[in-house]
């Protein structure tokens, strides 16, 4: 039975997929053409990048949390506390922070952004030898369009199933440049350590009863995701998305981006606030399930990426998650009368196929498929 709906994942039928053309494509062809940004990628008004919020929005930053204070075990360390303070905010205000000295070798990040860098420069038809087949969301390309008349983002993609190994599908990772399988691969293990780490420090500062609590309830075998992000310099930026703004469907996600130049922003009292890149840093942020495992006390907070007309922009994302099996509920120890039970308890596949099946569009998906009624309570 497991088996069979873990190969559902490589083949049919998680989403539908509908092809499109690549951005990169585009801008090469179009450079010298007025029609260099087609109809089908300009937002309506409402959805654009204005510049005005932005200003408002430079006085703030999100967290930055500083993992070596945290490596130490608990005790009376005055700092150590200091810091599970600050990063018990930055879950529950924020649902976004980024984290410095957290251990993995800047050789290998520098090595991760090179490849992915390689791997998008080559030739179109190179490419494409990763294109997915029908009802994957692994390999190049875009996911999330599922309707002809869609407005499109301003991006490509290369998605990898990272583990178990049932989904892992070796025939979409690129094999040029020739260090690109063993680079993600060891990037991926680093990353996961990590991942681990802050999941025990959540299980910490929310007193679970044991710090291995979420490790426990993700299953012995999470189901992990790489996804590289090139978003293409736009000669319109004002005008298009680079990733429409969502919240993140799985567990834990920690984000590459780029040293120099600003494209992540995200949603906090209806402002969209930019993340300035942190050399080496990585970008933390809640995801759906972590939401509804807190029992809401952490928050999926939505973001998005905007383009510029100068550069393109590379992140790459590993979303750490459930296992396809696990079921996902509150934590019974954060239901009491103070705190009602907010979310209905799914397992994990269920959710990822409804995600799946949707447009990228805010936060509605989890509220709509799981999020109880707590107005007669
Ligand atoms: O490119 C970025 O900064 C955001 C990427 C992102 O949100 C995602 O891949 O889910
Ligand atoms: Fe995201």
């Amino acid at each position: 039975m497991a088996a069979a709906s873990a190969n559902s994942f490589v083949n049919p039928k998680w989403s539908k997929v509908i092809p499109v053309e690549s951005v990169q494509e585009l801008v090469k062809n179009h450079a010298h053409s007025h029609e260099a940004v087609p109809g089908r990628y300009i937002r309506s008004q409402e959805e654009r990048p204005t510049t005005s919020s932005l200003l408002v929005s430079l006085q703030t930053a999100i967290p930055v949390i500083d993992m070596k204070k945290l490596s130490n075990l608990p005790g009376q360390d005055y700092q150590r506390q200091q810091e599970m303070v600050r990063l018990s905010m930055a879950c529950q205000d924020w649902g976004f922070f980024q984290i410095v000295n957290h251990g993995i070798p800047h050789s290998l990040i520098d090595e991760i952004k090179g490849v992915a860098k390689e791997f998008f420069n080559l030739p179109l038809q190179e490419k494409q030898k990763y294109a997915p087949q029908e009802g994957d969301v692994q390999g190049y390309g875009k996911t999330f369009v599922v309707a002809e008349d869609q407005t499109l983002d301003w991006g490509d993609l290369l998605a990898l199933a990272l583990m178990p190994d049932s989904l892992k599908n070796l025939t979409l990772w690129p094999t040029v440049p020739t260090n690109f399988r063993d680079s993600v691969e060891r990037y991926a293990i680093a990353v996961e350590r990590v991942a681990q780490e802050l999941l025990s420090l959540f299980a910490e500062n929310l007193n679970l009863e044991a710090t291995d609590y979420f490790k426990e309830k993700f299953g012995s075998e999470p189901m992990n995701l790489m996804r590289m992000n090139l978003y293409p310099p736009c000669p319109t930026p004002e005008l298009v998305l680079g990733l429409s703004p969502h919240s993140d469907g799985g567990g834990l996600t920690l984000l590459l981006q780029d040293d120099e130049t600003v494209g992540l922003h995200v949603r906090k009292d209806n402002q969209w606030i930019p993340v300035q890149p942190i050399p080496y840093g990585l970008v933390v942020n809640i995801g759906d399930l972590l939401e509804v495992m807190t029992n809401g006390r952490y928050k999926s907070v939505e973001h998005r990426a905007v383009t510029n007309a100068e550069r393109a922009r590379l992140s790459i994302a590993l979303f750490y998650n459930s296992g396809m099996d696990a079921e996902v509920a509150p934590a019974s120890k954060l239901v009491d009368e103070q705190h009602p039970c907010l979310y209905r308890k799914f397992k994990h596949e269920e959710y990822i196929r409804y995600y799946l099946k949707r447009q990228l569009k805010g936060k509605h998906p989890l509220a709509d498929f799981a999020k109880l009624d707590i107005s007669n309570t």
